[in-house]
């Protein structure tokens, strides 16, 4: 059994004299929860089509558990693999349950998993009601149990968390966890760093058809070196210029100030002698405030994408 689920390897892809991808190899480890940023028009749909044999390569190539694929994808492979697209793969005018049941038939899936899914989603309530009455987030519920319907050994999520309301999203990272949790690989690709950074064990980052880097969220944001104690103290704006010489004479290099009406605000360097120098600031002004400012993946997503 390969380590793997997924692995691409120096993958090329242009549309007429436009290179979209130059050499994507990207490795998904069983059990891991991948993340694939980048800007718009990066390549990363483009990316997954070719992961599961919508589009072919123009160069490279597509493993999938282990066996390397050649222009169709086997069915067998395909049935351990469920994605979901931003767009609706659903029948509007069908309910929820008949919906799942059409595609369970097709799967040879049982009626049993059907109602399992809607229950774990938390659409029985709503089953029989057509899905052109459901919100965004409720179809997007559906739309993942459809993916799930097969029990897929890989999940690929493009773009399926934009824009929902915090309850679906909740319940759809819940359920992500948990997929993780028995071996499932998921490769997710989204805009919302903030979900990235919470339920990615690595991300990619994708820019112009290249693979910048990959590694763990939080070995991106220690390479920043943003680790600040943020203090706000109040002051009476009565004499601006010594408060200003007091604390350029305070501050170390790489630290910060900011006067503001009735306070300033400092950004101290997070070492051993913070803990001093913030007391010994407390002991001259009234402490306001304090804060830990850490780096996030939108300022490694900056860094990167220059
Ligand atoms: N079938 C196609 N024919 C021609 N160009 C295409 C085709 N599909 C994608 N492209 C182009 O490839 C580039 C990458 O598109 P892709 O959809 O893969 O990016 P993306 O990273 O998923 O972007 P987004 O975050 O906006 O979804 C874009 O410039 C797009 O216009």
């Amino acid at each position: 059994m390969s380590e793997f689920s997924l692995a691409t390897v120096n993958l090329k892809k242009s549309f007429a004299e436009q290179k979209v991808l130059k050499g994507i190899s990207l490795q998904v480890k069983r059990g891991e929860i991948m993340g694939l940023l980048g800007p718009n028009g990066a390549g990363k749909t483009t990316l997954i089509k070719i992961i599961i044999g919508i589009l072919n390569p123009t160069a490279g190539q597509v493993k999938l558990f282990g066996s390397k694929q050649g222009r169709n994808i086997s069915e067998d492979i395909k049935a351990k693999i469920g994605v979901v697209f931003e767009e609706s793969n659903l029948y509007e005018r069908l309910n929820a349950y008949d919906n799942l049941k059409l595609f369970a038939g097709i799967n040879g899936v049982s009626l049993k998993r059907v109602n399992n899914l809607l229950a774990e989603f938390k659409l029985e309530t709503a089953a029989k009601r057509a899905v052109k009455t459901y919100s965004k987030g409720m179809k997007k519920r559906l739309m993942i149990c459809r993916a799930l319907l097969a029990d897929p050994e890989l999940l690929i999520l493009d773009e399926a968390t934009g824009g929902l309301d915090p309850i679906s999203a909740e319940i759809i990272r819940n359920k992500v966890l948990e997929l993780k949790k028995q071996g499932k690989s998921i490769l997710i690709s989204t805009h919302y760093l903030e979900e990235a950074d919470r339920l990615c064990d690595r991300v990619a980052f994708i820019s112009l058809g290249n693979l910048i880097a990959v590694d763990k969220p939080a070995v991106f944001k220690d390479s920043l070196h943003k680790n600040f104690l943020e203090l706000s103290f109040a002051y009476p704006a009565s004499n601006n210029f010594e408060l200003s010489e007091r604390l350029k004479s305070f501050l170390k290099p790489g630290e910060e100030y900011q006067l503001e009406d009735e306070s300033f605000k400092l950004w101290l360097i997070i070492d051993q002698t913070v803990l001093k120098r913030a007391v010994k600031l407390n002991e001259e002004f009234k402490l306001l405030n304090i804060n830990r400012i850490e780096a996030d993946l939108q300022d490694v997503f900056k860094q990167v994408n220059l």
